[in-house]
């Protein structure tokens, strides 16, 4: 039996990945397998997106002929390596995309010798085809590999080329970027219910702000300083939350993320 399209781990990034892909078209069910280890998400995927299912990674690994997709936590990369170490693919040779946090191409290349690899990092807005997604390329890659690649993160977002030094900090910015994206949306809701607003109400009006002031941003391309100080009227009330945020370190909050995440990244790949 042979398949396009193999993807091991079949959780909530691999799930977004594989449900954008069938729904573009771009692999039908029978042309992909899939491999999970927990009998529920096998029984879910088998049943939402009529793909098959196996807990045999090796499985995947030789039917895949075109894409073999790795989604699993980082910390049970070396296992997976291990497992597939003594199986040869005489007849094809599949691209190998990564999305595992911090794990250098040097270690995806040696587990997968001779094959293509291509390390990326999407984000979860990718299941709603709002993804940002960075991709850098292995040494056996070549332009049809990069096309595949660009094909699907295209599918759930936008796409960047990088250079492999930089997948840490992509990773601590848009990789880890809607959990603190998440967090501001559900503090300014607070804060509203701390000014009187009812919850439901208050949820609204500030997922609405965030996604609002993001579609600004990218549809007039002005820069965040100028919608900042568009919106600040002298002596009013924007400046007077301004100062407050400053006060409380906001800006330096969100470059500390950053670095911290990025940092985490590093210590992964080692
Ligand atoms: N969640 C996120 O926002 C993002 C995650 N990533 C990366 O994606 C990868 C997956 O993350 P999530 O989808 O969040 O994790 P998850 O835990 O939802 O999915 C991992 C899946 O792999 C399965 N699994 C565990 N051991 C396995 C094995 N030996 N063989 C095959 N499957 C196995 C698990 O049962 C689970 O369903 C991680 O490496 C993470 O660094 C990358 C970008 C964003
Ligand atoms: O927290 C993590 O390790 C993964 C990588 C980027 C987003 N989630």
């Amino acid at each position: 039996m042979t398949r396009k399209f193999g993807l091991i781990g079949g959780g909530i990034m691999g799930e977004a990945l594989l449900s954008r892909l069938l729904e573009r078209g771009i692999y039908q069910p029978s042309e992909v397998i899939v491999s999970e280890p927990q009998p529920s998400r096998q029984a879910f995927l088998q049943q939402q997106y009529d793909v098959t299912v196996t807990i045999d990674n090796s499985l995947v690994f030789q039917q895949a002929q075109e894409v073999i997709f790795l989604a699993v936590k980082p910390q049970v990369f070396s296992a997976i390596a291990q497992e597939l170490a003594d199986i040869v693919l005489a007849e094809h040779s599949p691209l190998v995309i990564s999305i595992l946090a911090g794990v250098p191409l040097h270690h995806l290349e040696a587990a997968f010798p001779g094959l293509p690899v291509i390390r990326a990092m999407p984000n979860t807005p990718a299941t709603v085809g709002a993804g940002m997604t960075a991709i850098c390329l292995g040494a056996y890659t070549n332009a049809k590999h990069q096309q595949k690649a660009a094909e699907i993160f295209s599918a759930v977002g936008e796409v960047v080329e990088v250079s492999e030094s930089l997948m840490d900090a992509v990773t601590g910015l848009s990789g880890s970027g809607p959990a603190y994206v998440s967090i501001l949306v559900e503090a300014l809701a607070d804060g509203g219910v701390a000014a009187g607003l009812p919850r439901g109400i208050a949820n609204q009006l500030a997922l609405q702000t965030v996604l609002g002031t993001a579609q600004l941003l990218h549809e007039s391309k002005m820069h965040p300083a100028e919608l900042k100080d568009r919106v600040t009227s002298p002596g009013g009330t924007t400046i007077a939350g301004i100062s407050q945020l400053e006060k409380a370190g906001f800006r330096s909050a969100l470059i500390e993320a950053v670095k911290a995440a990025t940092a985490r990244s590093q210590e992964l790949g080692k």
